[in-house]
């Protein structure tokens, strides 16, 4: 690095002065710091995003974007950027924000690591137009191509984890809400719809987004019944609605392609048309009379076998089924199934949730 003086053998000691760095060198030292520190933590980051992809979810696609991702921004890590390194005097090191010591889910975590990746990306189109012409259009479209990754990833998960769920509790009120829930989950269970029909919505809000982070710390999707609003603000991962609640078209425009939309039906024409307008899986009854939605008709077992035969989305059973009758609704060919009082009314939750399971477990997995 040139100095302001130093002294020089050459010359016997004497001090020589040599042109100390121009403004412009010093500004450039910086953006190539600020370049240099940039390029590692997006790569960082995507790195993070790429372990899960691939050991999480197997998914070859989406990790081989963030590899490529990688790739394309280390070839803008040249030697010159390097360079600049300067570690031991960056200041910024030793900053951890406290909620970087712990998370308490892979979606924060993934979460944490996408906004990581896309500030990364916005510094590096930013402060790369400094640098050269090409780099602020490159990292333009990098940082649009991450987002994209984003949603999609998002988007898999959820239907990875609603395809692998059999079991599906719809709530209802109650004094012991988390812990009702919580003890279900404990046992295994992977599908949550918050379902209040009276609450005020502060109150509806508050256990929407208690209920919310609960399912996520555990794994599991959280759903909310009848409003597209509730869901966005709780960032749910869907929406539930019946055939008097918004049209899917409508939800799906305000919930964007990644969330879930789950429709109840009742007969094999509900059936057909929810899966013509795009809903991600279907309530299937009530198979029998229940008292959880008084004078609401049952469907019966036959078109718990119509939906065994004839939907190409995931469908729950649902409406009085219990763990004595479980395995009726099986044999009538339901693979999954949704409950409100067995779960809700239960005295072990947990327990309960694990016979369910256990039986709907039987079954063969999906191909
Ligand atoms: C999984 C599942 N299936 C059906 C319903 C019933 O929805 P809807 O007909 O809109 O009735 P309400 O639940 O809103 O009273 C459901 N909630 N979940
Ligand atoms: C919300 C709903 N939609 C059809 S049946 C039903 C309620 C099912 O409740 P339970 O499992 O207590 O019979
Ligand atoms: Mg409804």
């Amino acid at each position: 690095m040139k100095e302001a003086g130093y002294y020089d053998e050459s010359t016997n000691g004497v001090v020589v002065m040599v042109e100390p760095y121009s403004q412009k060198e010093l500004i450039q030292q910086v953006v190539y710091r600020i370049l240099d520190a940039n390029l590692d933590r997006a790569r960082e980051g995507l790195r993070i995003i790429e372990e899960w992809c691939r050991f999480g979810l197997n998914n070859a696609q989406l990790s081989g974007e963030c590899k490529h991702l990688r790739q394309e921004i280390a070839v803008w890590h040249t030697t010159e950027l390097r360079a600049a390194r300067n570690t031991p005097g960056d200041r910024g090191t030793e900053l951890t924000h406290p909620q970087e010591e712990q998370r308490s889910s892979v979606k924060s975590l993934l979460q944490a690591n996408f906004c990581r990746v896309q500030e990364a990306l916005r510094v590096l189109e930013e402060y790369g137009k400094l640098h050269h012409p090409n780099m602020g259009p490159a990292f333009k479209q990098m940082r649009y191509r991450v987002y994209t990754l984003e949603s999609n990833l998002m988007g898999y998960q959820r239907q990875q984890m609603l395809w692998r769920s059999r079991l599906y509790l719809v709530t209802s009120p109650t004094e012991t809400l988390l812990t009702t829930v919580e003890a279900a989950l404990k046992g295994g269970l992977t599908l949550v719809q918050y379902r209040d029909k009276t609450a005020d919505d502060s109150l509806r809000l508050e256990q929407a987004t208690k209920l919310c982070q609960l399912c996520h710390s555990y794994g599991a999707l959280f759903v909310v019944n009848d409003r597209v609003d509730l869901a966005l603000a709780v960032d749910a991962d869907g929406v539930h609605l019946g055939q008097q609640d918004m049209p899917i078209a409508t939800a799906r425009q305000l919930l964007g392609p990644q969330r879930l939309i789950g429709r109840s039906t009742t007969n094999p024409d509900e059936m057909q048309q929810a899966i013509a307008e795009g809903a991600d899986y279907i309530g299937v009854g009530p198979v029998y009379e229940t008292p959880t939605k008084l004078g609401k008709a049952a469907a019966g077992l036959e078109y718990v076998s119509y939906a065994a035969a004839n939907s190409s989305i995931p469908w729950f059973a649902i409406g009085g089924i219990d763990a004595n009758n479980i395995n009726d609704a099986i044999d009538a060919g339901a693979e999954r199934v949704a409950v409100v009082r067995s779960l809700m009314q239960a005295e072990q939750p947990t327990l309960v949730t694990q016979y369910l399971l256990s039986q709907l477990n039987r079954i063969k997995p999906e191909t």
